[in-house]
């Protein structure tokens, strides 16, 4: 994840490969809720790791779930079976609202039914979505519930501690016109309720119910339906057919008459299925669907293929693939699969009823963009009270490529740009607004696109751009590089490091493929000056970065690679001009997405001449031998200044005077010297240099 404070992503070109999504965020809610309230356990398979999940998973646990994970990846939830182990507690849910509004009913009739008290709260933006609809409904029943802040938002109080008698006999009436999450919070609450056998289970049951035999409630089974029935027309109809399949997972079975009422039959029961797969998410997959339909296809690729989810998937925005075939995308599929590929070009404009694809819809908004007139998306009311206003979001951000944009109550129209411009997308703490303005990277100016706060993407899918950028290229000199070269000990590879980290880049520490090189010719008792033999190990070192260690042919070479000695070996070793030779392809393969940082002596002069940015640092002799004697004593390797000063002396001569690829400033390098200035001046010099040289300079 990019955990920084700006990503900016390259203009690019084309795309192809394969994407194995993370698993659907509404899916894994529900399901680690339903497990919660089963009898037995269940392993649930690819469940979504991402904020919203974790929120659930630290309220479930908080609860007295236990929750474990299995060695074949799985996480096993130990179902409480209708019991509540734990009778108070203050859960924070984050943003999250497929945790905030299910837990809100089942706590509510948990604590009405056993006498209890919670208490839930969010981040501030939860404490503005409103859940007052639902709030009424619960009321209805006989439920306390309290809202400690505004009226009709979190944070909330459910029960009082004690047992209430709840109204059931009379249909729940919920409105369905603000938010399905609503009806869904019920429809996963209400079952709960629906028979009158107490659970005697206890808590934390672990085992699974013996094949064949009914789970033991205790008692006959008997109680009462439940109907629910929801008042205005019933929005995101799709999240409400998610719910009732995982529903029938669990073994209840909701009758639905139209949209209107819905039956929850008496004497059902939560029981677990055992183990329940989740599908990748169908949100997340819009964005690779767009991509496959804007981006001109690698050479010797078929397009996007995506994995986890397809044409069988039981989430209602697979059908955003209706819509980008609407504007021209050509896609085919599988039950669990889908290939996409660029068809009509530019995307054909379009005027759709969004609201079956609220969350997906934004995606075509980004689209719109690239479309051959004015598209039109209506019926998207319910844009407003997501993570932020969406409607008003989509709109300022559109405008920064050019987009003319119209904006209503529940509509968005979107002229794309007649002259294409770019600017610093801000995101407004949502992940669909980071994902889906990336796809305008790929636009004809070649323009980059400066995504702010790039981490927002946790919410749903934490590996977002680094998924992105492997199906993505684009040309080498499209790919920002920074080079930063000088002698030794000036702090290249710590200054190099750190504003790779800042900027989300690519590190190239070239000294470590001479040194690398050095301790290969050592152990196969290569001679230093023996230049074919030394470029023959060169050109394939079996080198491998992982985990912050180095590893040569598997044996780990971390702490060797960094002895002074072995800077040494290589700065002869690197004298010669076949052992560079050797190495340059090599480096060059480190130029990938999103940018690079390179360090080294030639970074700037030879390997990438075309760098926008290079940085010739420098710091006094005796600075620098200090600070490798500093270095070394903190490793608690012996040291002498002296003799640092004259080694380090004699390889910048040698590194400086040798005939192939000196160390020297490029003639367009900036000089920095730090001799005076501290590791974090020397980074914010470099971080304004580079801003100033991108096109978000005026932003
Ligand atoms: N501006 C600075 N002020 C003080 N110490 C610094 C500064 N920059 C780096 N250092 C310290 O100097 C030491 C050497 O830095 P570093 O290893 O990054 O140098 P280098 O140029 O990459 O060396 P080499 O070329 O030998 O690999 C480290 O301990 C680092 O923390
Ligand atoms: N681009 C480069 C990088 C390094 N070298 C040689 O390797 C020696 C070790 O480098 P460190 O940065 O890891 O200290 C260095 O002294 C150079 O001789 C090089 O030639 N070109």
């Amino acid at each position: 994840m990019y955990a920084i404070d700006h990503l900016d992503v390259p203009p690019l070109h084309s795309a192809g490969g394969t994407v194995r999504l993370p698993g659907s965020k509404s899916i894994s809610n529900r399901v680690l809720l339903l497990a919660a309230l089963s009898v037995g356990y269940t392993d649930i398979a690819d469940l979504l790791d991402s904020d919203d999940t974790r929120v659930m998973l630290a309220a479930l646990a908080q609860l007295g779930c236990r929750i474990e994970p299995q060695a074949d990846g799985a996480l096993r939830v130990h179902g409480l079976g209708g019991a509540l182990p734990v009778k108070q507690a203050q859960l924070f849910l984050g943003n999250a609202g497929t945790a905030m509004r299910p837990l809100t009913a089942a706590l509510a009739l948990l604590a009405s039914v056993h006498g209890g008290a919670f208490e839930l709260s969010g981040i501030a933006r939860m404490h503005e979505r409103p859940i007052g609809d639902l709030v009424d409904a619960l009321r209805q029943l006989g439920c306390p519930v309290d809202c400690l802040g505004q009226d009709g938002y979190p944070p909330l109080r459910l029960g009082n501690g004690t047992p209430q008698t709840l109204a059931l006999d009379q249909p729940i009436r919920v409105r369905g016109d603000v938010s399905s999450q609503f009806l869904t919070a019920l429809l996963l609450a209400l079952p709960l309720v629906a028979t009158n056998r107490a659970p005697t289970l206890g808590t934390g049951v672990s085992s699974q119910p013996p094949e064949g035999t009914v789970p033991s409630w205790g008692g006959p089974a008997t109680g009462r339906d439940i109907v629910i029935e929801v008042v205005g027309e019933l929005i995101s109809r799709p999240y409400i057919e998610i719910t009732l399949n995982l529903l029938e997972r669990f073994s209840v079975s909701v009758r639905r008459d139209g949209w209107q009422r819905f039956t929850i039959p008496a004497g059902c029961r939560y029981t677990s299925p055992g183990r329940i797969p989740v599908e990748g998410d169908a949100s997340s997959a819009s964005y690779f669907i767009a991509l496959g339909a804007l981006a001109s296809p690698t050479p010797g690729s078929d397009g996007i293929t995506i994995e986890g989810v397809g044409l069988s998937s039981i989430q209602g925005d697979i059908r955003f693939v209706e819509a980008a075939r609407l504007m021209g995308a050509d896609i085919s599929g599988e039950a669990n699969r889908l290939h996409i590929r660029r068809g009509a070009w530019p995307l054909k404009a379009i005027d759709l009823d969004c609201n079956h694809i609220p969350d997906a819809a934004m995606t075509l908004a980004v689209m719109a963009l690239f479309a051959d007139g004015p598209s039109t998306l209506r019926n998207i009311a319910s844009w407003r009270v997501k993570e932020t206003d969406r409607i008003a979001a989509m709109a300022t951000e559109c405008r920064k490529f050019g987009a003319l944009v119209e904006e209503g109550a529940d509509f968005i129209r979107i002229t794309p740009p007649s002259s294409w411009t770019t600017g610093s997308i801000h995101t407004y703490d949502d992940h669909r607004v980071a994902m889906c303005f990336s796809l305008a990277a790929f636009n004809p100016a070649g323009l980059p696109v400066r995504i702010e706060d790039p981490k927002c993407v946790a919410k749903t899918f934490p590996d977002y751009f680094e998924t992105l950028f492997e199906v993505c290229q684009t040309p080498a000199q499209a790919i920002p590089v920074i080079c930063i070269d000088g002698p030794t000990a000036s702090g290249k590879g710590t200054l190099a490091s750190e504003v790779a980290q800042r900027l989300g880049y690519q590190l190239l520490d070239s000294g470590a493929l001479y040194r690398a090189t050095a301790l290969a010719a050592q152990d196969a008792g290569v001679d230093l000056d023996d230049e074919p033999g030394l470029a023959r190990l060169a050109a394939q070192l079996p080198l491998a970065f992982r985990d912050h260690k180095v590893f040569l042919g598997g044996r780990d070479i971390t702490d060797p690679l960094r002895l002074e000695s072995t800077g040494g070996m290589a700065s002869r070793v690197s004298q010669h001009l076949a052992v560079r030779s050797a190495l340059h392809a090599l480096q060059l393969s480190f130029r990938r997405l999103p940018g690079l940082v390179a360090d080294g002596r030639d970074m700037g002069t030879v390997i990438f001449p075309d760098a926008p940015l290079k940085v010739y640092l420098t710091a006094s002799a005796e600075q620098r031998a200090q600070r490798r004697h500093k270095q070394l004593i903190s490793k608690g390797i012996a040291a002498n200044i002296d003799s640092l000063l004259a080694d380090l002396k004699m390889r910048d001569h040698r590194d400086s005077s040798r005939a192939h690829a000196p160390l020297k400033p490029a003639e367009d390098a900036l000089l920095l010297d730090n001799s005076e200035l501290g590791i974090e001046q020397s980074v914010q010099q470099v971080l304004n240099w580079w801003q100033g040289k991108t096109v978000f300079s005026e932003t």
